[in-house]
């Protein structure tokens, strides 16, 4: 509940309309209870005496209330629709910037469908309950208070009628409450777990179709809708039965009125137009318990969904700047020093890299070379601070990167991720983004110098082609050289290429790395790679196994120190290399 409370303190800027919207809703009430009043004036004064002009005037005046009724009804509707939609409106927008400023820390702690469901499943929920909690709630009290009062006045006789009928309807519903309630809250975790397998079956569907697992696939997704499919089933079978029960409850009350009512009129003790507006009094009060109880029905989905929400709004972020941060030195080199690093993902039992020392200067080139799993992109993660050190020290320019305020720091850094990462939009935008003020003619030398001009401008809009969603119109390997060009467009002083070039053909990366040359002159660049090949020129090697360095040198240097090296240059190299090489 507390968490509802949270998100609801959002509404402070709604006040004003909330309040508009409580007294329209009390003004349709109030035009809905006059409605009883005047039938029974009518049954009175015209009905019995015969009077049709009194008939004719009060039916009018009738029909004139029930229309203030409606546009009262429509206008609160209207106002409590802005409400709630705004509500969603705020809750998302706070829901996507914290989530912005989230950490990898906080990515893994998630995942990516619970985000998914969260912001749009979860916020619906809060914009609907908060829709019904304000119509609702005050549409039932200021019934339910003023129904019990005009029923009363009316024959205070007949309200022994109500001692009953009140509590045997409050009983029903709250026999049957606990277990829909239940039902619904199991639903909302069973949406989650389809989401998360059409989540999967979309990105994966590749996969799933050359491993023939469609129907692998099918079957789950049955399982999981079936699930839900039950739930909802057995839930509208409480409700199938409550539904009835409740209006045999009002239809019994009805015969106990009018039967005791009767009996009423007999004695003098009630009267014929007295009766006929307590029957309607009493269906208004007995709706207000029913709506009362559609909303308890409601209440605890959007206490779960806004727990789920404020979950995530209160999850602290994991890497931040410091409230007093320093800057770089004025003259920024871009030397990288890793000081006896280690570290752990969370939730790890071991660590995945251990005492890594070592300093890639101003100029130079240092390849990171290891086999699967040793380490290596982890470790360039390490750079632009998407994890930070679990121990040790990593210092730019003599100073820790835990130091400097992450903005200033990345702005200095050409990261080039393992996976190529392509947003929907064109060519042109996607490079751009390494470089927001990028002109044109920037750009395509970017690419030419990616290797990506030449397919580029065979696209049929050439920069301006339309990248669908995810790039899967584009190859790897273009999705890759595209990445790279926004890598290369950045200029930083600290180039990391994590294994980016893994997806080009030899030919392609041998050009890439001669008109590399250029651009990464005087700057530092970090090379991680698989394939020696790529590493073997560089001005220093460092190599990973299991996490640990074992073996740091030019590539004639490790040939002769590093037994790992050399398995590993044995292991790649053709025979045809070696013997250049003088290695056989
Ligand atoms: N988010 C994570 N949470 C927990 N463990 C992780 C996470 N990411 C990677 N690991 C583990 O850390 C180890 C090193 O992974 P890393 O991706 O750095 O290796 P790599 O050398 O770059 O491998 P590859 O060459 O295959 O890309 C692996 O054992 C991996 O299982």
């Amino acid at each position: 509940m507390q968490s509802l409370l949270k998100l609801y303190a959002n509404l402070k800027k709604y006040l004003f309309l909330i309040v508009g919207a409580v007294f329209l809703i009390y003004l349709q009430v109030r035009a809905n209870l006059e409605l009883p009043t005047i039938m029974s004036k009518i049954v009175n004064n015209g009905i019995l005496p015969g009077d049709i002009n009194y008939i004719w005037q009060q039916g009018m005046f009738m029909l004139f209330i029930a229309g203030l009724g409606i546009l009262a009804s429509i206008a609160a509707n209207f106002l409590t629709s802005h409400v709630s939609m705004g509500l969603g409106r705020d809750i998302r927008s706070k829901f996507f910037k914290h989530v912005e400023s989230f950490s990898l820390y906080e990515f893994n702690k998630f995942g990516a469908s619970t985000l998914l469901t969260r912001t749009s499943n979860d916020v619906v929920q809060i914009q609907q309950s908060t829709q019904m909690l304000i119509m609702m709630l005050s549409n039932a009290i200021f019934t339910g208070i003023d129904a019990l009062i005009l029923a009363y006045n009316a024959s205070p006789y007949l309200t022994r009628v109500l001692y009953v009928a009140i509590p045997t309807v409050a009983l029903i519903i709250v026999l049957f409450i606990n277990p829909v309630t239940k039902l619904f809250l199991l639903i909302q975790k069973e949406i989650d777990k389809i989401n998360r397998v059409v989540r999967e079956n979309i990105m994966g569907v590749r996969v799933i179709r050359a491993f023939n697992k469609t129907e692998y696939e099918k079957k789950r997704f049955d399982v999981a809708n079936l699930d839900v499919t039950n739930t909802y089933i057995r839930a509208n079978r409480i409700m199938a039965v409550l539904m009835p029960l409740l209006m045999i409850g009002m239809n019994l009350a009805t015969v106990a009125i009018i039967w005791y009512g009767a009996k009423g009129i007999d004695l003098g003790n009630t009267n014929l137009g007295s009766m006929v507006a307590f029957i309607q009094y009493a269906m208004m009060i007995l709706m207000s318990i029913v709506f009362l109880t559609i909303l308890f029905v409601m209440l605890p989905r959007a206490v779960a969904a806004s727990e789920r929400i404020v979950e995530v709004l209160e999850t602290p972020i994991e890497i931040k700047d410091r409230e007093k941060p320093k800057t770089f030195p004025d003259e920024k080199k871009g030397s990288i020093q890793f000081i006896n690093v280690s570290f752990k993902y969370p939730n790890a039992e071991e660590p995945v890299l251990r005492d890594i020392t070592f300093e890639a200067k101003p100029g130079e080139v240092v390849g990171i070379l290891g086999t699967t799993g040793s380490g290596k992109s982890t470790l360039v993660s390490l750079i632009p601070r998407l994890y930070d050190v679990t121990s040790g020290q990593l210092l730019i320019d003599g100073v820790d990167v835990r130091e400097v305020p992450q903005e200033e720091l990345r702005r200095r850094i050409s990261y080039v991720p393992q996976r190529a990462v392509i947003f929907t939009g064109t060519v042109k935008e996607n490079i751009r983004i390494g470089k927001p003020d990028a002109t044109d003619e920037e750009i395509i030398e970017a690419a030419k110098i990616a290797q990506a001009h030449a397919f580029i401008e065979r696209l049929q809009q050439g920069y301006d082609t339309i990248i669908s969603e995810g790039g899967t119109n584009l190859s790897g390997g273009q999705k890759q050289r595209i990445s790279i060009a926004r890598g290369i467009i950045r200029k930083g002083d600290i180039f990391v290429f994590d294994d980016c070039f893994s997806a080009l053909d030899f030919k392609t990366e041998a050009k890439l790395r001669a008109a590399l040359k250029d651009v990464i002159k005087g700057s530092t660049v970090i090379l991680v790679a698989q394939r020696v090949a790529s590493v073997m020129s560089a001005d220093k090697i460092v190599v990973l196994d299991e996490g640990r360095i074992v073996g740091i040198g030019t590539h004639k240097e490790l040939l002769n120190s590093s037994e790992v090296y050399r398995e590993i240059v044995f292991s790649q190299l053709s025979q045809e290399d070696l013997v250049r090489e003088g290695l056989a």
